[in-house]
Formats: C-alpha cells, structure tokens, sequence
C-alpha cells in the first residue's frame, strides 16, 4: 500500500488531532507559499473535523482569508439542502470560521441543483472544473492542494467514486457527474483521481467498525474498482487517519 496508518483510540481524538495536524500543516504551507488550499470531504467526519477545529483556539493562527475550500464531492442539490455536503460544513463550522476572517470568495461551493447551471450536472461538474483551473498554477488544470480529505463509505467509495463506475477511469477531466449513485442521492458532482492526486497531502479520516473492511482492502491490495480508495494519494503524503474500530480488520503490526 501507499501511505502510512495512523490509529487514534476513539472517534473523538481522531478529530481532535486531526483538527490540529490540519492547522500545523495549513500554517505551513502559509509560511511557505502564501495561502493554502484545502479540499473538504463530507460525510461524518467531514463534519466532525471542522467542529473539532473550531473548538480550538489554535485555529486562530491561521490566516484564514489565505485558505481557499473546496470540496472532493457534492451530493447535487438545491442549495441549503441538508445533505448537501456544503450546508453540513457550514453547521459543523464555516460559519465560525468566517468569522476568523474566512471569506465566501474563497470558499469553492460546487453548484447546486438549482444554482447557475439549473439541474445541468454537466454543467455544473464543469463550472467546478474552470474554478479549479482559474486558482491553478500556470501549466495547472487544478491547485496542487495542500491537504485533501477524503471520508471513506463501508464500499471504500471516496468523494463521489464508487466502486465499478465508470468515472474511476477518467483521466482527461478533473470533475464529473455521477449520475447512479449507489447511496443516495443518485446525482452527484466528483473530483476525478487527476484532481485528487495532484494533492500534495491526502489524508483518509475514518471512523467505525462498519469501514473496517473498506480501510483493510484499501490498504492491502484491493483493486481500484473494488475499492476506489486504493486509488487515491498524495504526491508529498498519504495518511491514513482512522480509530480504533475502524482498524480492526487490519493485520496485526500495520498500525502505529
Ligand atoms: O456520501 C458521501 O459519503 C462519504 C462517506 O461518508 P460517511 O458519512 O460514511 O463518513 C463522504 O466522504 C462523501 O464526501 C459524501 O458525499
């Protein structure tokens, strides 16, 4: 496997120290480069990050109108809906955050089902495409991320790539529609592995027993169409951040 394996003991260290790995490593890249780019994920422990960052002081040390978001995947929606990715990350914390000096220009909502683009889910996935590229360096169709989260289902599905679709094959877009959805809802907006990979860190967060099996097969050998987490890394880190029960199909002495 590529990556390394780090177990926290419950659901809740694992927020908490990623929170604060999240504020060292976005710190960082501020002091080295100026602003930072981070991809959210969503699902549970997109939510459980950012109420874990907010409820650190440290997350003051950010620049936070140097932090472009973004996100890996977006269930497609009208806007505000509650299982849309973006309205979640809002009640678990952007709304916080905007007020450390995080601002809306920065923060890359993909379209909503009855944004600009109507129900066009095509358009919408490439609206998201040209925002990437309109951040990218020159050369570049997306920034080279500096962390990027991925949650991963109990199908070892991340972002919006499920296991035997056709969009785990792409590799000239850097965003697509999933029209098919096996959890609901079916229509959905995804970063493509080119996107993904061109992250300089990507970090799984994982918690729970019933993700056990998707961590085991995605870290030892599973394809990339059983499992699309096998295909997902960074060019500088790959990390694998789970709990305890998440790490119980692993083989004895993989983790920390
Ligand atoms: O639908 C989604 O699911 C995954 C995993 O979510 P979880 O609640 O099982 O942790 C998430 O990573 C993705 O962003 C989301 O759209």
């Amino acid at each position: 496997m590529t990556g390394q394996i780090i177990v926290h003991p419950s659901k809740e260290s694992l927020a908490a120290a990623s929170a604060a790995r999240l504020i060292t490593t976005v710190i960082d890249a501020q002091a080295e480069r100026g602003e930072a780019h981070v991809v959210l994920t969503g699902g549970s422990m997109g939510s459980a990050i950012l109420e874990a960052l907010v409820a650190t002081p440290a997350a003051e040390a950010i620049a936070w109108e140097l932090v472009h978001l973004w996100w890996g995947d977006e269930r497609f929606l009208p806007e505000n809906d509650a299982d849309r990715n973006a309205t979640q990350a809002f009640q678990a914390g952007l709304a916080q955050l905007k007020r450390l000096g995080l601002d809306d220009s920065t923060i890359h909502q993909m379209a909503a089902s009855d944004g600009p683009d109507g129900d066009d889910i095509e358009a919408a996935a490439q609206r998201y495409a040209r925002a990437l590229a309109d951040e990218a360096a020159e050369g570049s169709t997306v920034p080279a991320f500096d962390v990027l989260m991925l949650g991963v289902g109990p199908d070892a599905h991340v972002a919006s790539l499920f296991p035997g679709k056709d969009t785990l094959a792409l590799t000239d877009v850097m965003t697509a529609a999933e029209l098919d959805s096996p959890k609901p809802p079916p229509q959905r907006i995804t970063l493509t592995y080119p996107a993904i990979n061109a992250a300089r860190q990507v970090w799984f967060l994982v918690s729970g027993e019933d993700k056990a099996a998707a961590v085991a097969a995605a870290t030892g050998g599973a394809s990339v169409s059983e499992a699309p987490a096998a295909g997902a890394h960074g060019t500088e880190a790959t990390l694998w951040l789970i709990d305890e029960s998440a790490a119980v199909g692993l083989p004895r002495g993989d983790d920390d």
